[in-house]
């Protein structure tokens, strides 16, 4: 059973080369953003989560709003193991697939092929699963004869194709997507919206960050809103999207 819980945790990102001087009075009047700390003259940090308890349990559609900089590419990143907590205790239980930093693991100079393998191992394959399903991997890719080619030569669209066919190729127990997957053009979209929805339909659970509330209602149960790091609303997403919208149209 997959299942995220953390307790009080909070995310401090250390910045070295800020200047004070803009930051003196307009912080913390500022709508976006963590919350910026400077800890003395010289260092200074964001807070990206601040003292987050939550408890997501197998079967929970969650999506996570809030304006730029609440902190919900920075939940996913902890979620998925990429980011450690400053403070605090997290706990996952199950197998992550992220849908974000999708280029994370490929290697410019090798092939296509090449690149599924490093990817498929990257997310939990073995090497005998992968090779089952490279076949398979290539077709949804339509990458056709440039999997012989190195990836240094996709156009950015094309390497996103790659990525997007062998990630959604796992089962994951728990999906992480950050919205902008922005996985190409319209033909590819269509494809990949009905493999999309398969995936994840299957995942135990799911957390989405977007800006889109269309998007959010097609695959979310409920919602989470953040707000410089804290959480501002947990509950059903037409509640919490309401509040939302209400609070940025105020
Ligand atoms: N590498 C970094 N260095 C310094 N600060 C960072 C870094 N990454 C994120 N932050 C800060 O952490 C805070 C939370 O950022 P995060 O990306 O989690 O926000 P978000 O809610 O996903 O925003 P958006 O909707 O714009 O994608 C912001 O104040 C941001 O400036």
């Amino acid at each position: 059973m997959a299942s995220i819980a953390f307790h009080d945790v909070s995310v401090d990102i250390p910045v070295f080369n800020a200047t004070n001087r803009s930051l003196k009075n307009n912080i913390i009047s500022a709508a976006t953003g963590g919350q910026i700390s400077p800890r003395d003259t010289r260092r200074i940090s964001v807070r990206a989560i601040d003292g987050l308890t939550l408890n997501l349990e197998h079967g929970t559609r969650v999506g996570l709003v809030g304006h730029n900089g609440a902190g919900k590419s920075t939940m996913l990143r902890v979620m998925a193991g990429i980011y450690t907590p400053t403070g605090g205790r997290v706990a996952v239980d199950g197998d992550v697939a992220p849908m974000f930093d999708l280029a994370f693991g490929m290697d410019p100079d090798a092939t296509g092929w090449d690149n599924i393998i490093l990817r498929g191992r990257l997310l939990g394959f073995s090497k005998s699963e992968i090779r089952r399903r490279m076949d398979e991997i290539g077709a949804v890719s339509d990458l056709g004869a440039f999997l012989d080619m190195p990836l240094r030569t996709y156009s950015s669209g094309m390497a996103t194709r790659l990525a997007f066919a062998v990630s959604t190729s796992i089962r994951p127990d728990i999906l992480l997507i950050d919205e902008g997957i922005g996985a190409g053009d319209a033909a590819f979209l269509q494809q990949a919206k009905e493999r999309m929805q398969r995936f994840i339909g299957e995942a135990g659970l799911l957390v989405i960050a977007s800006h889109s509330n269309d998007l959010l209602r097609q695959w979310c149960t409920t919602a989470l809103w953040m707000e410089h790091g804290r959480m501002r609303m947990h509950g059903d997403i037409d509640e919490v999207l309401k509040a939302y919208q209400a609070s940025v149209s105020a």
